[in-house]
């Protein structure tokens, strides 16, 4: 029969050649990726079979089978699981379903250094494709379940492949591996055996090994969850939340508990230490794996776990579930509503944990997951205090990021809020005039960067009694701090002579560029600078909705001046001799150089050039 030819789809292709590459200096990995699909086709099967019984028809045991055929060079992975149907064979073969893997495989393509392409992929997953490491070509022949046709997928990894009928007469699926020239090892029954038995160790089906007539059971067969955690080994642990989350990092902290009394239930969770490509992108799931007495139910219960602890991974197996609940009635049961409670409070308790007795240890965490669990700071007030204490945040005092409770306790006499700056990178916070005040006060602000800052920080309002106040935002009221202890009480510097006039000549001159024109507290060594009023929106927050199509203009800010700067005193000196052109351009410049200092673009360019080349001409 002629076989079927087909092309793969772009990021197929293109991870394919990565893989041709060879990443990964472990080519090992490859067979915990198809042993972990085995298994994973066995628990969909049993599954299935609760509820159709006959699926299993005579071949209840389910179970994983290597076989090495030395002479003609083959590795082969069998298991008598779901299989896979033609057009299964096409799709989950030929297509990565997964969404962002066109944009992430463009990103990878784009990155030059070999060492983040590995670990970019690492977080990405190779999965079946990771074959195409030692193989020159793959063969995967299948029977679904149920079904009394089998095709065979084969392909040499290189753009195409093809798919033919073929005799196969039980279900499931046998893939072969055509082993490269120089990957002999992969051929050797020891070295196969050592391997597999450490990614099979875990798994909780019998996994064997044939080699010629030689037949060994490789595995305990016992899921790793039901075992005690002192026979578990920390390697154990780490081969397992590999194979769960197709991962390749090493779990950042490992949660294993039973929990007993009115509902019981075992639970093995991991916190990732790497971010996954696609953490924040929309169609992202939770993917606890959810099991029932052992039997395996489904990796897509959304209520099992809140949206903001969605990068963990691993496992829930309940006791009290009914066997033969359907996907579908999960979500409405109260059950899973009180696992998902008790998970929440666990995964919090340990990491209130290592915050306080492993500090370093924890800012890796949230530096990786912070701004999820910022999610939850504002979606799930029955947490919100529990978050809020395991938050932390850098600012402008402190080079280790801060907790609340920690800036509370540094805050100055007569400061009255938490103060905070919000905008898109570290750096250029840092830089912004509007701290200028603060830092010669001594008053400590934090710097904020992520998104979902701007969100929480409206739901939450304050923290301990103590507001969060912006520091762009309405007058800074430094005026009340009282200056450190030991520092001179220095007298206000004098405001220039005119100042006023100057303010009216302004408001006149911007009319409705502005809210307002006022002198400022929070200036020290800038001219100006650019705040939004008491009660509008933050100005990072403007340009956040406005990025997000979700504002169209911005609103007028109030623009500050620094009453005891040498140019303003000038302008205001020039004032009192009366308005001219000079002085109106001058009044368009300053709105222009805030505009220019908070990264905004200028609404008129070109006017902008303009009075800067008449202003530089009358200067020379
Ligand atoms: N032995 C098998 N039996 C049945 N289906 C399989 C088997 N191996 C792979 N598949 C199907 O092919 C799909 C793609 O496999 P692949 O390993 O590339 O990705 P994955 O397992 O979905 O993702 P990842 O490995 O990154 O978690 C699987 O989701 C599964 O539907």
């Amino acid at each position: 029969m002629v076989a079927e030819r087909h092309g793969f789809q772009a990021e197929v292709s293109r991870l394919l050649d990565i893989v041709a590459h060879s990443l990964y200096s472990d080519k090992s990995v490859f067979l915990r990726e198809l042993i972990s699909n085995a298994s994973d086709a066995c628990d969909r099967l049993r599954y299935l079979s609760l509820t159709q019984s006959g699926l299993l028809g005579d071949d209840p045991d389910l179970a994983v089978t290597i076989t090495i055929d030395k002479p003609n060079r083959l590795l082969t992975i069998a298991d008598n699981g779901i299989g896979m149907s033609h057009d299964e064979l096409i799709a989950n073969l030929g297509t990565i379903a997964r969404s962002g893997s066109a944009q992430f495989m463009s990103e990878l393509a784009t990155e030059e250094s070999a060492e983040k392409k590995v670990s970019l992929i690492g977080q990405f997953g190779v999965g079946f494709y990771s074959a195409f490491m030692v193989s020159d070509k793959v063969a995967v022949t299948s029977r679904r379940a149920g079904d009394d046709k089998a095709w065979t997928w084969e392909s040499e990894g290189r753009g195409e492949f093809t798919v033919t009928p073929a005799e196969k007469t039980s279900r499931g699926t046998e893939i072969a591996l055509h082993i490269k020239s120089g990957e002999d090892q992969w051929l050797d029954s020891a070295n196969v055996a050592k391997v597999v038995a450490k990614y099979s160790d875990h798994i909780a089906l019998p996994v064997r090994l044939l080699d010629g007539t030689s037949q060994k059971h490789v595995n305990q067969a016992a899921a790793l969850w039901t075992r005690s955690k002192s026979e578990i080994t920390p390697e154990q642990y780490t081969e397992f939340y590999h194979h769960i989350a197709h991962a390749f990092d090493a779990p950042w902290a490992t949660l294993h508990f039973k929990a007993e009394g009115k509902i019981d239930y075992t639970g093995l969770i991991f916190i990732p230490s790497s971010k996954p490509f696609d953490l924040f992108h929309p169609d992202r799931k939770q993917s606890l794996k959810l099991y029932v007495k052992r039997v395996f139910i489904t990796d897509h219960c959304e209520d099992l776990l809140p949206g903001w602890l969605r990068f963990l991974k691993g496992i829930v197996d309940s006791e009290d579930l009914p066997l033969n609940i359907s996907r579908e009635t999960l979500q409405a049961n109260p059950l899973i509503a009180k696992i998902r409670a008790g998970l929440i409070k666990r995964v919090l308790s340990e990491l209130g944990k290592i915050a306080e007795n492993e500090p370093e240890r924890y800012l890796k965490f949230w530096e990786t997951f912070g701004a999820v669990l910022k999610e939850g700071i504002y979606e799930d007030e029955a947490n919100r205090a529990a978050l809020l204490k395991l938050a932390r945040f850098r600012s402008t005092t402190s080079e280790a990021p801060v907790s609340l409770a920690e800036y509370i306790g540094r805050m100055k006499d007569g400061q009255n809020g938490i103060y905070t700056i919000s905008g898109d990178e570290i750096e250029a916070l840092q830089r912004s005039p509007h701290l200028e005040g603060f830092r010669k006060k001594g008053v400590e602000v934090l710097l904020l960067t992520d998104a979902v800052d701007e969100f929480w920080m409206q739901a939450v309002g304050e923290y301990e009694g103590k507001p969060f106040k912006s520091a762009t935002r309405g007058a800074a009221d430094l005026a009340a701090v009282k200056p450190a202890e030991g520092a001179k009480d220095e007298k206000p510097e004098p405001k220039a002579e005119g100042i006023d006039n100057l303010i009216a000549l302004m408001r006149l001159t911007l009319k409705d560029a502005v809210k307002d024109v006022r002198i400022s507290d929070r200036l020290t060594d800038s001219a100006c600078c650019l705040v939004a009023a008491e009660g509008d929106l933050d100005i990072h927050l403007e340009k956040l909705l406005r990025q997000h199509k979700k504002l169209e203009a911005g609103l007028p800010r109030v623009l500050e001046i620094n009453g005891t700067h040498p140019m303003i005193a000038s302008l205001a000196q020039a004032v009192s001799k009366g308005a001219n052109e000079a002085l109106s351009d001058a009044c368009f410049l300053l709105l222009d150089q805030a505009r220019i200092q908070d990264g905004e673009p200028l609404p008129d360019p070109a006017a902008f050039a303009r009075r800067m080349n008449a202003f530089l001409q009358r200067g020379l």
